[in-house]
């Protein structure tokens, strides 16, 4: 018997051909699953489909979409035990990079085909549901400034570019973080709070290596006391993180902890998972093994080999030797 799923789709993410992506989406699960297809509009989001969808105990729910789209959509499985299926369709694409997700719709198809889930943590912000981050401060300024024109336009460069222009208006605002164990207070230019991150999600580098499954949160500080400095703590942070380190720069700090409350002076803009949501303060929480998601297998996700592309390349495959 063919295993069901509620596919919920959004018709306007990203750049690419809607009507495309679907029937490529439908050509590889259809044959294995039989899909109720829910489009989101501009009044009926990706949550209520997703909520409504809970509700009638469908066995899987797979969205498609950008970020904002599976964000909304995975926030009304959570705590639901139903396994989550994600196939990005966005300009960033955060949410699949930082679960180690293909971002290609046949890539993705795949993973959900495979069946494999882990069981991830997720957040609240502010009583909304937040799977990856939630950047207050430079980010939220950056995402704000990246339209809907720009990134149409332009793809993920929208986002560098913004940043680019917003490093031009960068001034530090106090801030004050508590945690079930301690307030802390300082300046800075930008605070994120991360539950999952992608690399890409450089200002939320200063740990190195987020996990997705410790039922915890990871905040990163930064502080730079001028652009260049911003420049260069960017920088050491992409640098450390890809490397694995922690950050060890003075205008860079960041701890671990099950929730936070934070408040700024003057008030910041906060973005959750690719959307700008309101402003500070803030009031963060995770909830440890939140959500079942579909995952590559270990293999698909470290490949030992790659050889194509090589000049004049030729493989032989040898016999197996018979002693
Ligand atoms: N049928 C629709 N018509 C117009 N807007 C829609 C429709 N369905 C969803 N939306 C809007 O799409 C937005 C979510 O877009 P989503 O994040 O999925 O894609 P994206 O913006 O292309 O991705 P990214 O954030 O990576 O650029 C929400 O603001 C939602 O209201």
């Amino acid at each position: 018997m063919n295993r069901s799923a509620c596919l919920i789709f959004n018709p306007v993410a990203g750049q690419g051909d809607s009507d495309q992506d679907l029937a490529s989406i439908k050509a590889i699960l259809e044959p294995e699953i039989d899909l109720d297809i829910q489009m989101t509009t501009k009044e009926i989001g990706a949550e209520e489909l997703a909520r409504a969808a809970v509700k009638r105990g469908v066995d899987t729910i797979i969205a498609s979409g950008g970020d904002g789209t599976l964000s909304a959509a995975a926030g009304a499985v959570v705590g639901s035990n139903i396994p989550f299926g994600i196939i990005s369709r966005g300009t960033a694409n955060a949410f699949a990079t930082a679960l180690g997700i293909p971002d290609t719709i046949e890539g993705a198809c795949k993973v959900i085909l495979g069946g494999i889930t882990r069981t991830v943590d997720a957040a609240d912000c502010n009583g909304s549901p937040m799977l990856l981050l939630a950047g207050i401060g430079f980010e939220a300024e950056t995402v704000d400034k990246a339209d809907r024109e720009a990134k149409d336009r332009l793809g993920v460069l929208a986002y560098v570019l913004a940043g680019l222009q917003e490093l031009r208006n960068l001034e530090n605002f106090d801030v004050e973080i508590e945690t079930e164990e301690k307030v802390i207070k300082t300046s800075a230019a930008s605070v994120t709070v991360a539950n999952v991150a992608p690399p890409t999600s450089i200002l939320a580098q200063g740990p190195a290596g987020i996990i997705a499954d410790d039922g915890l949160l990871d905040v990163t500080i930064v502080a730079p006391v001028n652009k260049a400095a911003a420049i260069a703590a960017a920088f050491h942070l992409f640098q450390s993180a890809s490397v694995g380190n922690g950050a060890e720069r003075n205008d860079i700090g960041y701890l671990r902890a099950k929730q936070f409350k934070i408040t700024t002076d003057p008030v910041q803009k906060i973005v959750v998972d690719g959307e700008v949501v309101g402003t500070t303060p803030v009031e963060i929480r995770c909830i440890p093994a939140g959500l079942k998601v579909f995952v590559p297998s270990i293999e698909e996700e470290e490949p030992v080999e790659k050889l194509e592309g090589l000049p004049n390349l030729i493989i032989e495959e040898k016999q197996p030797s018979s002693d």
